[in-house]
């Protein structure tokens, strides 16, 4: 039996992780849950999973949830409460399926409580990389990938040496914009944006995949899972994300990892590794699909994905920054405030203002996020 805490629940992640943990009652047993605002699903999933914690972002949601919840499980609130969930006693394993680099403590806070992490949040490790990796190795807890393309490298390492690697490549579909020139975004709308071709996901990933932010964060992802270097980290678009990533040997050997697109093969497989468990997703038929498409990455086209590659070479807080620039930006696209160009113009601007501070401290991470958050809040585009 696995013993869970599953941060974000109501989330695209989140649901799909209790669709996984629903088909195995015997294997899976819920201990945590926390979500943000909505506490309307929170609730039925706790009728539902029987947690003996549920953690909400304010205390007026945890007082409305409360009569709500069934006996045995209590609610708490804000960063604390969240914390909580993550550390809870009785949790093997948590998945921070959260969005956004608040995601880090909570992390950290598992991490030093001993706690397996199936990391989707990927924020975390652009924020926070070495201060999670640090604490992963000291505390010996395993970060077993969620995020599609890492799942695919980690498998294709199995029983290999990092040693023997020539290269990575993550696959990018290209998202809702792959096929338009750069003149042609001028104009583009949030609900073309939120159109993603393969993947349905929360409404933050989704521009990042449009803007390939999504792909420069999962590039300092990746350096930070698997220990290489940034010349090592490649990406090229593939339209049907079929082959999910794919890792080059030093004898030009290639292994790949191919299914339909479906997070739950993923994110069961963080749960169960190192089984693997019958799932409810379809068999991919490669003679259905008769041809797989690849596109060499144009970074002029795709500018985020060349920021992303020198705010990781830099290192630092610079990774903190640009991803804390991009949350705002990607917040003010979608409430209207700026357009999609506008985005990588935000973030551009506030990366090209600061100093970055090296090894920093958790203190240091939260000053630079902090300051990047205002400055992008503040840029007129
Ligand atoms: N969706 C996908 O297929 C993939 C997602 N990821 C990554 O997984 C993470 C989650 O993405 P996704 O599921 O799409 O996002 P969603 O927007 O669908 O879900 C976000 C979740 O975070 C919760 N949340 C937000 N703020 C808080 C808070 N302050 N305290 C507690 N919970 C909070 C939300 O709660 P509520 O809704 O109740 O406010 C919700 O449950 C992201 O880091 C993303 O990059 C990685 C690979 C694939
Ligand atoms: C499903 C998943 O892992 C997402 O991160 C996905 O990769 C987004 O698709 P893009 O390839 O368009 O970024
Ligand atoms: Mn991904």
């Amino acid at each position: 039996m696995k013993r869970i805490s599953l941060l974000g629940s109501t989330g695209s992640i989140g649901t799909q992780t209790l669709d996984v943990i629903s088909r195995y009652p015997e294997q899976f047993q819920v201990e945590a849950l926390a979500a943000g605002q909505n506490g309307d699903l929170l609730v039925e999933q706790a009728n539902r999973f029987r947690p003996k914690l549920v953690s909400v972002s304010s205390k007026e949601l945890a007082d409305a949830v409360a009569p709500r919840l069934p006996a045995g499980t209590a609610v708490v609130y804000g960063e604390q409460g969240l914390i909580e969930a993550a550390a809870h006693n009785d949790a093997d394993i948590v998945v921070t399926a959260i969005v956004g680099s608040q995601g880090l403590k909570p992390t950290l806070a598992a991490i030093e409580a001993g706690k397996q992490i199936g990391l989707a949040n990927k924020e975390t490790l652009v924020s926070g990389g070495h201060l999670v990796s640090a604490a992963a190795k000291r505390r010996s807890v395993q970060i077993l990938p969620v995020d599609s393309e890492h799942s695919a490298i980690f498998q294709c390492l199995n029983g290999e040496s990092v040693k023997s690697v020539r290269k990575i490549v993550l696959t990018a579909s290209g998202g809702s914009f792959r096929d338009r020139t750069r003149e042609q975004l001028a104009n583009v709308t949030v609900q073309e944006a939120l159109a993603h071709p393969n993947w349905s996901m929360g409404a933050k990933i989704t521009i990042d995949s449009a803007t390939m932010v999504n792909k420069g964060l999962e590039v300092i992802e990746a350096h930070w899972l698997f220990g290489l270097a940034y010349d090592q980290i490649e990406v090229l678009i593939h339209p049907e994300s079929i082959i999910h990533s794919f890792v080059e040997y030093e004898d030009r050997s290639i292994i790949a990892q191919m299914g339909l697109p479906d997070m739950r093969v993923p994110i069961q497989y963080a749960l169960t590794y190192p089984d693997r468990y019958v799932s409810p997703v379809q068999s991919l038929d490669l003679t259905e699909l008769g041809k797989l498409h690849f596109r060499t990455m144009n970074f002029d086209r795709f500018p985020c994905l060349r920021m992303a590659f020198e705010c990781g070479k830099t290192g630092g807080t610079m990774t903190t920054v640009f991803n804390a620039a991009n949350e705002v930006a990607v917040a003010r696209f979608l409430a209207g405030e700026i357009t999609f160009l506008g985005i990588e113009e935000v973030i551009e601007s506030v990366i090209g203002r600061h100093q970055p501070v090296r090894l920093p401290a958790l203190e240091e991470i939260d000053e630079a996020d902090s300051w990047a958050r205002l400055a992008a809040g503040e840029i007129r585009v």
